[in-house]
């Protein structure tokens, strides 16, 4: 999974187009009912369809119960399950052999101790995905709160860690944040919307294109 972009919690399929034709290379659909990039099972199976063979399809799921990784993988039939709760590295492992697709596990960075949370998932996942925390308030969500950690953290991580790097990125910010982590690829969901869970083609396109050109040059 080397220099890859991820467009995260599309949810229609003119903004799922917007990011296929401008050449994502994964593209996220969220199951969390609190999110507003929720989409239903029905939902998330047609863009399954309408994504299928042009970029690698990501389900997110929070904490999920077996059940509701089975109604997933059945409807939506992802390359890859993107878990983004506090599931232990034994449940991820668990989840893992259960639906026998990759998984992604996110961990979510605030200050330099937050590296240490890496290790224990190391032979459990296919891939890492480094967000930052959530903030403790009420209405934040696990993931897609738009918030950057400070990268510079990542200078104490273990260069043959390889990870896909997410949280506040944006078209402006994304060049600087490739140079200064050299992530496996880089994950966005706020920074290419124009309203909460409003996804703006024209951020997608800026943004896959600042990507590419910053991987291009660092890698
Ligand atoms: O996007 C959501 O609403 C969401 C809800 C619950 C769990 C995860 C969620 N999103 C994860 C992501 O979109 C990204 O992987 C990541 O958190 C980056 O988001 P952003 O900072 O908004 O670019």
């Amino acid at each position: 999974m080397d220099n890859l972009v991820k467009i995260c919690g599309l949810s229609t399929p003119e903004t799922l187009d917007a990011a296929l034709s401008a050449g994502a290379d994964l593209v996220g659909f969220v199951r969390y009912p609190k999110s507003p990039r929720h989409v239903s099972l029905d939902l998330g199976h047609r863009l399954s369809l309408q994504a299928r063979g042009r970029a690698l399809r990501v389900v997110l799921l929070v904490n999920p119960a077996d059940e509701a990784v089975a109604q997933a993988v059945e409807a939506i039939n992802p390359d890859l399950i993107q878990l983004h709760g506090n599931e232990s590295p034994e449940r991820v492992a668990e989840i893992r052999s259960m639906v026998k697709r990759p998984v992604m596990k996110a961990v979510g960075i605030a200050e330099a101790s937050d590296l240490a949370a890496l290790s224990p998932y190391a032979k459990g996942v296919d891939h890492i995905l480094l967000d930052a925390k959530p903030p403790r308030t009420a209405e934040a969500l696990p993931g897609g709160n738009g918030l950057a950690f400070d990268w510079r953290l990542l200078n104490g991580l273990d260069p043959k860690v390889s990870f896909m790097l997410s949280g506040g990125l944006n078209p402006d910010n994304v060049a600087e944040a490739i140079r200064l982590t050299k992530p496996r690829a880089v994950d966005v969901s706020s920074g290419v919307e124009s309203g909460p869970g409003l996804k703006d083609p024209a951020r997608i396109a800026a943004f896959i294109k600042a990507a590419r050109t910053a991987f291009a040059a660092h890698h």
